[in-house]
This record gives structure tokens, sequence and C-alpha cells, in this order.
């Protein structure tokens, strides 16, 4: 589904479906994501939200047994074209999971781990990238102290906002957002909303969120998916106010899901 007001388009699926083990969970979903917005991924449990999520940067690819369809473009390039370099595919399009996943590494060395892969070997420039990624990410001011002690002494929402430092470090162009705050509490959930709305200035970020309100407050964007399929793509308040399907509005209601 495309929009009918005038944005610029970062990601777009065309015509994309995926099966698992022979299972169709994503059916022809064609939908485009605006540039520099939060576009949120809201349906009930195993409508393929994940799904849709992981094909943006083909890692639904590292499941068995799994075959895409259609085409998902980056800038107009199809990704799903063969000789795409998969690692260079994943800088460009970041993911971060539910669960905070920090190596078992210090803090300092968590975020600098992605630039050292990319030859960065200075340490007065990974010290540099490592603050700015630290400060982007809205923990520099928490960790400042503590950048040498395992990252896994961190709180849980201290650790995803490391998460979010990492990716962010290796200067991705879009940002995955796999439910990022369920695991935490709220204070925590509403600073990683506030980075989310920070963030949106330099890059295009997708989120997954199973929470109406989260989806509502961070999203300029939301699709609601139903049964592998797009049912409605609009701009959030639309979607929230006014939505063009019942199936939509039975959702946001409470009334199914
Ligand atoms: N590794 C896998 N192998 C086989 N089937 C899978 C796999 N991962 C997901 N599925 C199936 O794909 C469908 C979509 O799952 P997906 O995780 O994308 O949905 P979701 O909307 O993100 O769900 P939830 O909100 O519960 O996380 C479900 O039917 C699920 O059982």
């Amino acid at each position: 589904m495309s929009l009918d007001i005038d944005v610029k388009i970062k990601m777009s699926a065309h015509n994309l479906s995926v099966n698992f083990a022979g299972k169709k969970v994503l059916d022809n979903i064609s939908l485009d994501i605006p540039a520099n917005k939060v576009t949120a991924l809201i349906g009930p449990s195993g409508c393929g939200k994940s799904s849709l999520l992981r094909s943006f940067n083909r890692m639904n690819e590292l499941l068995e047994d799994t075959q895409t369809e259609g085409e998902v473009l980056l800038d107009g390039s199809n990704i799903y074209r063969a000789g795409w370099d998969l690692a260079e595919l994943r800088r460009r399009v970041g993911i971060v999971f539910q669960k905070p996943n920090p190596f078992p590494l210090s803090i300092y060395e968590n975020v600098a781990f992605g630039l050292r892969l990319q030859g960065v070997n200075s340490a007065r420039e990974l010290d540099v990238l490592v603050c700015d990624a630290l400060e982007k990410a809205a923990l520099w001011q928490e960790v400042k102290h503590r950048l040498y002690e395992n990252a896994l002494t961190l709180s849980g929402g201290q650790q995803q906002r490391l998460v979010i430092a990492r990716a962010i470090a290796i200067e991705p162009e879009v940002l995955l957002l796999d439910e990022p705050a369920s695991a935490l509490d709220p204070i925590s959930t509403l600073k990683i909303e506030e980075l989310i709305y920070a963030l949106k200035q330099e890059y295009t970020i997708v989120i997954v969120t199973h929470n109406m309100q989260q989806a509502a407050r961070v999203s300029d964007f939301t699709a609601f998916m139903n049964l592998g399929q797009l049912v409605e793509f609009n701009a959030t308040n639309k979607i929230f106010t006014d939505p063009n399907e019942s199936q939509t509005e039975d959702y946001i209601t409470g009334r199914f899901g």
C-alpha cells in the first residue's frame, strides 16, 4: 500500500510473500517505508510482524526452509537480487531484538565491536565514535565512568540502549526494532520511546510493537497486519482515530487480538 502524501520512500516491499516450512506467513505484502519517519507494525500475535521486519534485512534466511517471493527495495534497489553483500545490507539495515543481547564484553567493546570489524583501529577514533554512539543512544551519562565494566552488569533498560548504541555506531540507514521495550520496566520504556523519537532525525525506523499506546506515541505511520496480510497502512493518527477498515477498528479498540 502506498501513502497518498508526499514523503520520501526509503524501503518498500512489493508483492512480498514468505513461507516457513511450506506455510505462508506473509501473503503478498506491498508497503512503503517513509524515510526519517517511524513506521509501526501492529497486529495480533502470529500475524507476521516480525517476519515482515526480518525480511527488510534478509534475516529470515537464517531460518531453515524459508522461501521469499517478491521484492524489497532499499533506495530503489531490490535487496533479494543475487549479488547483494549481506554483511553490507545488514550494516545499512540494522536490527534490535526484544531481549537485550549485549556481548559478554565491556560496555566500550560492545559499541566498538562493529567499528573494529569495519577496520577502525585508531584508539582515538574509536573513543570518539563509541562516545558519539552512546550519546545518541542516551546512555553516555550513565556509563561514562564505567566503560570498561562488563555490559552484562547494566540494567535491562541500559542493556537495550547499549544494543541500540552498538547498532547505530556503524551508521545504518534503517533501524529495525522488534518489540524493543517489551521486556523493560515503564521508565526504561519511556527512555527507549524518547530515544526512538530523537533517532528518526537521522534514521528510518520500523518498529514492531504489541503496545497500541506505544505505536500511537512513537510512530508517524502504522501498518495493521492480520493473518499474514497487510490490512491497512496510513498515518498513525488516521489509523487510531478513523481507520478505513473495520478489522483495524476492531483490533485497536480491543475487540480482537
Ligand atoms: N522459525 C520459524 N519456523 C516456522 N514458523 C515460524 C518461524 N517463526 C515464525 N513462524 C510462524 O510464522 C508466523 C508469523 O510469525 P511472526 O513471529 O512473524 O508473527 P508476529 O506477528 O511477529 O507474532 P508475535 O506478535 O507473537 O511476535 C507464525 O505463524 C509463526 O508460528
